[in-house]
């Protein structure tokens, strides 16, 4: 029995040694993703500094966070105003911004890249950041489709870089996918594990392949519904139906491009249709393309598939 306590205090104790390993995160891009990722770190007592080009930008991921975070006082803090108007200043006040990313890791101990998907720009960031972080940095990309061993190149710290994958939306979604490389260290993978439970997210280790877990199979599942459409098969407001009603999903696949954006969902197609040509799921949807080229891009562009703009 008391070695049995023994045994559990001990792991207790690694654990939570472990989980106060990351206490300050720098998140480079406060835009859709790094805007909610900061809110969501801040929330768990983490110290964030948040990363973007310009401050105007920054105010924007700002004013974002804060409108997020009442939708939750809302809900945690109906009888308590003054409680809710605590609880959204404590958070904010975890948070500040700097447009300067390399004197923004200074003190970090974990770096979270969500900038545009370019696999040029984001090894540009990173060779710079390489140099500016303390050695005890572990870097990690929340890229959505590209390689994390691809980006991991420009470091010299491979051992100390992963990948964190999150969901949109960052507050609402309870999963991260935590991504190694095969140069990432034992102790840099369960630091992130330990991370994203601090987070309370619940995690899954992923390899570093294509679309890790959620977008191997949620992106080829999303283009053969586009495929159904084009061969006349059903209109894609009933493929949406079939799937809400009949699968459980929260959204139907037309419902989620529009949602996550066309041209997202056509930039990680194509990125995978050139590396991996063989495989007959990365093929391209002429729909998709129709509506990219036609600039209906989803919610973000007022049209989609379906209509956002307000009558
Ligand atoms: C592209 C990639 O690399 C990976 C990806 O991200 S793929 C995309 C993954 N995401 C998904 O699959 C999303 C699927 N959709 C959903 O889960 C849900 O539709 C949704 C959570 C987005 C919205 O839920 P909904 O019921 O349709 O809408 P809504 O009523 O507005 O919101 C539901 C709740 O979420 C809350 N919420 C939604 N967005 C929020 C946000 N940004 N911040 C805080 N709270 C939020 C609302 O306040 C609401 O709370 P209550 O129900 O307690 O009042
Ligand atoms: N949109 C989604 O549903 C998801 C996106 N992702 C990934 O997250 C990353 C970010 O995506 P989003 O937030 O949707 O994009 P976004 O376009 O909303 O935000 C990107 C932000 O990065 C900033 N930025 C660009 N270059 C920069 C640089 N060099 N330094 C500092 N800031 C820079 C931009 O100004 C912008 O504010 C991408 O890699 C994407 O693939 C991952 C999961 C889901």
């Amino acid at each position: 029995m008391a070695q049995i306590f023994r045994t559990t205090v001990r792991s207790f104790a690694t654990t939570s040694s472990r989980q106060n390993a990351i206490k300050t995160v720098t998140v480079i891009g406060g835009g859709l993703m790094g805007s909610g990722i900061a809110q969501v770190a801040a929330t768990t007592g983490h110290q964030v500094v948040m990363v973007d080009q310009t401050d105007d930008i920054l105010g924007k991921s700002k004013a974002s966070i804060q409108k997020s975070l009442q939708r939750v006082v809302k809900k945690k803090f109906a009888e308590d105003p003054k409680g809710g108007e605590q609880f959204v200043s404590d958070i904010l006040g975890r948070i500040t911004t700097q447009t300067d990313s390399n004197a923004a890791v200074a003190n970090s101990d974990l770096v979270i890249e969500a900038i545009v998907e370019n696999i040029d720009v984001k090894k540009k960031l990173f060779s710079s950041l390489d140099k500016a972080a303390p050695q005890h940095t572990i870097f990690t990309s929340n890229t959505s489709s590209l390689p994390i061993g691809d980006i991991a190149v420009s470091t010299q710290r491979q051992d100390r870089f992963g990948g964190l994958h999150f969901f949109n939306p960052v507050p609402m979604m309870k999963l991260l996918e935590v991504v190694r490389i095969p140069a990432t260290s034992d102790e840099t993978f369960n630091k992130l594990s330990d991370f994203g439970k601090a987070m309370k997210k619940t995690t899954v280790d992923c390899k570093d392949t294509p679309g890790f877990i959620v977008n191997r199979l949620l992106v080829p599942y999303t283009i053969e519904a586009m495929r159904m459409v084009e061969r006349g098969d059903a209109s894609f407001k009933d493929v949406d139906t079939a799937m809400k009603l009949g699968a459980g999903y929260p959204m139907g696949p037309f419902e989620l491009s529009d949602y996550v954006g066309l041209d997202t969902m056509k930039f990680i197609l194509d990125g995978w249709a050139e590396k991996y040509p063989e495989n007959p799921l990365f093929q391209p949807s002429a729909l998709l393309n129709k509506y990219v080229a036609e600039g209906k891009l989803g919610a973000k562009s007022g049209e989609g598939f379906y209509n956002y703009k307000k009558k």
